[in-house]
């Protein structure tokens, strides 16, 4: 059934609905009555809400919405106006009360109806149906983050509901204390109320300050829980998620949309909370006083609803784009102060001083409309609401005069009233707060739900493995960049016990064999091999206790030197920790500071000069005894004397584990068992240093090109020096 054919139905079969329900109501006596026309009502509004939902799945939920929408003002029409005026004084019109079951009547309220549906679809924000399925999971997951806490929920709603109950009867004792004043007959009614509004007040307060102790405890254990879970969900991304996505944005998210969150969670979930509560027995009571004027409040408050609700998801998306331009400003903080050193050496203070100031500006023209949002939202709402009470007062004031209710009746109703229109109120201008609450939360919950792009990780963990590794036809490229190939179809094999060599110009691609090795990305096409067994095949925690890295530019954390070589590992002897320094050649400049190894290295090792950064890099990956080690450069920073040093460990190791080094510096290389030379993502060249430059092929070319930067660099400084 298309969408056309469904619309045409749904009248069809109201007109249907109408029909059988005017020939009903006599059979079974229900005529003339406020009670018929509601009861008819609700039977057609329940079976054409029923029809909209049962079709729900063939046509689009922004059609289904906006069809249950009409439907609700196509049956309240009738009903309410005839309530209304009835309300008003006016006797019961048969001809009004049966309207909606003639053909004019019928015709108007779809007239109207129609209005109502097209000044809807065109002002109402509900435009995104994604939005609003996000929007509820949204909240389910919220909730189901609170699961947890159930228990100590619902203790603090009973403290809600006891706490509430006491309130309410305050405005009744007023009550009775004007008919006392007014009456004079019982002379102990006023002090029996007196005192039962002091027992009341203590017990309500007592009962408040232990529930927003439980509550406000319970919220933040909630909170810490969603922060940790973000937290971790973010560690398990693929490496191409944090080439993708900035530090700022990863930080922004953990840190200020959780805390947003949680913070307007936490206060106005706990208001959302005593208001509702607050409402239900306010209404109630209310009710009890005069069910005349409950319903005439009633009426008054569908108006109250639709106004929050059109203005708060428009609230909920400035808030989301507030939080993205915030999480701007915050990378580019960021990304300042962990460059200080560049940034100081290019004097560039002040640009990155505007950079800033442009971003927070953005923010700034944000948070101009989302206050222009929430001060339109709460002018209207107010509005709304002194209208109700000024109509309320009217009507009232007909029914004392009529005899209807009691003076005091009538005060304490309005008490009543106010409040429970500042509880409907208070309640509506929180919807916005929660929205955007739930519009922060949606972007955390983003990242917890986003399952890493890497095939699920392998469980293979052999006991020992020998270290033989496989490129075997390897294409690989970015995931940033699909379609700049940086490996084309690479083979070659890194044997146990051998030093193998990768040269080549910049950008040959190189780092990129060792990311694929350390299972950082996969590659598009052919396959790494550990022991003949499919890198992704292993654990990966297992694979990285064997496969040990140095970067190129080696990052250390801010904590102290052994805890850095230990890193990943704990509880490590101290004799094991200085004999990998020593391997290393570290131990040496380790000793000369005053705290020895307990020496902090500073933010990313800024504490050291590069050479010690470096060799304290190759202790960490020593101290782990892989099988399989892999230096990226991780020697360029030293001396000549000290490279050597270095180089003749793992040359001369009698441990046979796999080495493969990647160095520009090719005297660096000269000792290899292979070297592979790599150039535009290919490899050209592979054979021992001497077989390759006997070739004189690019490896010829590359040697003598440095043997020639050398002599020129040296001749330059003996002219200097001249
Ligand atoms: N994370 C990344 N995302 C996208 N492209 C990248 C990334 N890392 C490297 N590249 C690109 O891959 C290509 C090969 O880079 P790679 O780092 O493997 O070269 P290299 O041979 O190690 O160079 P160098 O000797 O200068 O370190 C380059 O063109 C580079 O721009």
């Amino acid at each position: 059934m298309d969408v056309l054919s469904f619309v045409w139905l749904l009248p069809a079969l109201d007109v249907l609905v109408l029909h059988l329900l005017q020939k009903l109501c006599p059979l079974i006596g229900l005529q003339e009555s406020l009670f018929a026309v509601w009861c008819a009502s609700l039977v057609r509004g329940g079976l054409l809400t029923y029809v909209v939902h049962l079709l729900s799945g063939r046509i689009p939920v922004w059609l289904r919405r906006e069809l249950l929408v009409s439907t609700a003002v196509l049956i309240l029409l009738v009903p309410c106006y005839v309530t209304a005026s009835v309300l008003a004084g006016s006797p019961i019109v048969p001809e009004c009360l049966h309207g909606w079951g003639r053909w004019e009547v019928i015709a108007l309220s779809y007239v109207i109806t129609g209005v109502v549906a097209l000044l809807w679809h065109h002002f109402s924000p509900f435009g995104q149906e994604e939005e609003e399925e996000n929007s509820s999971a949204s909240l389910g997951r919220l909730f189901s983050c609170m699961k947890p806490q159930l228990c100590r929920f619902l203790i603090v709603g009973v403290f809600v509901v006891v706490s509430c109950w006491s309130e309410m009867v305050m405005p009744y004792y007023t009550g009775r204390m004007t008919d006392w004043i007014g009456n004079k007959e019982d002379p102990s009614a006023f002090v029996s109320a007196i005192r039962a509004m002091t027992i009341i007040t203590i017990a309500s307060a007592v009962t408040e300050c232990l529930c927003d102790n439980i509550y406000y405890f319970t919220m933040s254990l909630v909170h810490m829980g969603i922060q940790g879970q973000v937290f971790e969900a973010v560690l398990k991304q693929d490496i191409a998620f944090f080439d993708t996505i900035s530090t700022g944005a990863i930080t922004s998210r953990i840190t200020t949309d959780t805390n947003t969150m949680s913070e307007s969670l936490s206060e106005k979930l706990s208001l959302l909370m005593w208001y509702f509560m607050r409402a239900v027995f306010l209404y109630a009571f209310m009710l009890w006083v005069s069910w005349k004027l409950a319903l005439f409040t009633l009426i008054g408050i569908p108006i109250l609803l639709v106004i929050p609700k059109l203005s708060g998801t428009f609230y909920q998306d400035l808030a989301v784009q507030v939080q993205e331009s915030l999480s701007k400003a915050n990378h580019v903080a960021l990304e300042t102060f962990s460059n200080m050193k560049t940034v100081r050496s290019f004097a560039n203070e002040d640009g990155e001083a505007s950079r800033y100031a442009e971003k927070l500006q953005e923010t700034y023209q944000l948070n101009k409309k989302e206050a222009a949002a929430y001060a339109g939202f709460m002018w209207t709402n107010s509005f709304s609401g002194l209208a109700l009470k000024v109509c309320i007062l009217y009507y009232g004031g007909r029914l004392v005069a009529s005899g209807a209710v009691s003076g005091g009746d009538l005060v304490a109703f309005v008490l009543y009233e106010l409040q429970f229109t500042t509880a409907v109120e208070v309640l509506l201008r929180m919807y916005p707060d929660v929205k955007g609450a739930v519009g922060a939360s949606e972007k955390i919950f983003e990242y917890m739900d986003r399952k890493p792009q890497m095939a699920s990780p392998g469980t293979h963990a052999p006991e020992t493995i020998s270290g033989h590794v496989t490129f075997d036809n390897v294409t690989f490229s970015y995931p940033s960049q699909p379609d700049t190939p940086v490996l084309k179809d690479v083979s070659f094999e890194l044997k146990p016990g051998e030093v193998t060599a990768l040269v080549g110009p910049s950008s040959a691609g190189k780092s990129s064999c060792v990311a694929l090795l350390e299972a950082f990305y996969e590659p598009q096409a052919g396959r790494i091999l550990i022991d003949g067994v499919p890198l992704q095949d292993y654990d990966p925690r297992y694979l990285h206790s064997k496969v040990a890295l140095v970067s190129q530019e080696p990052v250390l954390f801010a904590r102290s030197l052994q805890e850095n070589i230990c890193y990943g590992l704990e509880h490590q002897p101290v004799d094991a920790v200085e004999k990998v320094a020593r391997e290393a050649n570290a131990h040496e400049f380790i000793m000369s500071f005053k705290e020895q190894y307990k020496t902090d290295a500073g933010e990313k090792g800024g504490k050291l000069s590069g050479g010690q950064r470096q060799r304290v890099a190759i202790a960490r990956a020593l101290m782990r005894d892989p099988q399989i080690l892999i230096l990226d450069d991780a020697t360029s920073s030293l001396d000549a004397e000290t490279e050597h040093l270095v180089q003749s460990t793992i040359y001369s190791s009698e441990r046979k584990r796999t080495v493969l080094v990647i160095a520009h510096r090719l005297s660096t290389v000269e000792r290899a068992n292979n070297i592979l030379v790599m150039v535009g993502g290919e490899v050209r060249e592979q054979g021992s240093h001497q077989e390759l430059l006997d070739r004189k092929g690019f490896y010829h070319d590359l040697v003598q090109k440095q043997l020639h930067g050398f002599k020129q660099a040296s001749a330059d400084g003996e002219d200097t020096s001249a």
